[in-house]
């Protein structure tokens, strides 16, 4: 198993790798915004760099918890909110990295606590230690609902449609990032092409709250798989067709506002598992 500074350098990769990668659909990177005009690369470089000390509380809980799992995300989960704060004080308020921090979060700590009893990073038990660390996420977050004030989008998400977003992925050990591990190790080309085609991959299968919010329309995930469909039969990142699909679907998502947030903070979930598995 890598050391600890290799394991927050590949939390830190997974950041800068997601955000760097250019033609992201209404996604920012180094030269274009997409759909986020409060956001450029450089609030990105910001907000990734003031959470190295947060990734490092993740781990330093990780490796030295013993006891019950669902009691290391509870220690967790107030660093992350703390770590909330110091990423919208950066940002002048705005939200880059809020699915990073509760998402990157859990794998940088289970990654630590695997490391206590395993010498080498393996997807299937970072599952199995994610699923025994969120047993009550859905019904102690949705818990009171009907009455709270200021639901969040995915709160209003689950009220509405029943999705039950980040959470429901979170909970169940995370089906999709390992999906998008097993897709992202079958990837050829630069690095760029193989995290553009993961990108397109993961857009067509995450429950993107993001997305459905800015939609305002649940079926826009259905819509969404079809433009991946198409991205790949166009031959995705390796072939100019797929490149200028990519570009046209930027230019939709930055004019209709349609993010992929949550997709991009699946993805950067993805990276680490990439780096750590030394796939990437
Ligand atoms: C559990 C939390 C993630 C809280 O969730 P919450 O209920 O607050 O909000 P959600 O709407 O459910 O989603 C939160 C963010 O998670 C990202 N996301 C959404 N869907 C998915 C998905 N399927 N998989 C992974 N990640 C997902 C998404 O973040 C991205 O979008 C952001 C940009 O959005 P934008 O619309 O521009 O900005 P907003 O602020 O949302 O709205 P406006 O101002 O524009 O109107 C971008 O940052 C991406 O990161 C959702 O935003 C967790 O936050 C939580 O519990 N927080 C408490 C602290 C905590 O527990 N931390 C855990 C430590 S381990
Ligand atoms: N590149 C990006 N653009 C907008 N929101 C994001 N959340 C995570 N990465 C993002």
């Amino acid at each position: 198993m890598m050391n600890k500074d290799e394991i927050l350098l590949n939390a830190q990769k997974a950041l800068f790798y997601e955000v760097a990668t250019p033609i992201k659909p209404g996604l920012v990177d180094p030269v274009t915004h997409g759909a986020h005009q409060d956001m450029d690369i450089y609030t990105f470089i910001d907000s990734s760099l003031v959470l190295r000390p947060y990734f490092e509380e993740c781990f330093d809980v990780g490796i030295n918890f013993w006891g019950r799992l669902p009691a290391l995300f509870e220690e967790l989960r107030s660093r992350g909110i703390r770590a909330e704060k110091v990423m919208l004080t950066e940002t002048g308020g705005v939200n880059t990295h809020k699915g990073a921090i509760f998402s990157l979060g859990i794998f940088v700590a289970a990654t630590a606590y695997l490391k206590q009893t395993q010498t080498e990073f393996s997807m299937i038990k970072i599952q199995k230690i994610i699923q025994q660390m969120l047993p009550n996420l859905l019904k102690n977050d949705f818990r009171n609902l009907a009455t709270k004030k200021g639901l969040t989008a995915g709160e209003k998400q689950y009220l509405k449609y029943g999705h039950t977003g980040i959470r429901g992925e979170a909970m169940q050990g995370y089906p999709t990032v390992a999906k998008g591990v097993a897709f992202l190790e079958m990837t050829t080309g630069t690095k760029q092409e193989r995290i553009l085609d993961t990108l397109m991959f993961l857009a067509s299968k995450v429950a993107d709250s993001n997305l459905v919010k800015r939609a305002d329309n649940p079926q826009i995930l259905i819509w969404m798989q079809k433009q991946s469909e198409i991205y790949f039969a166009k031959g995705g990142a390796k072939k100019d067709a797929g490149r200028k699909y990519l570009k046209d679907l930027d230019q939709l998502f930055s004019e209709k506002q349609y993010s992929l947030g949550g997709t991009a903070d699946i993805l950067i979930a993805t990276l680490f598992c990439g780096l750590m598995m030394r796939i990437i």
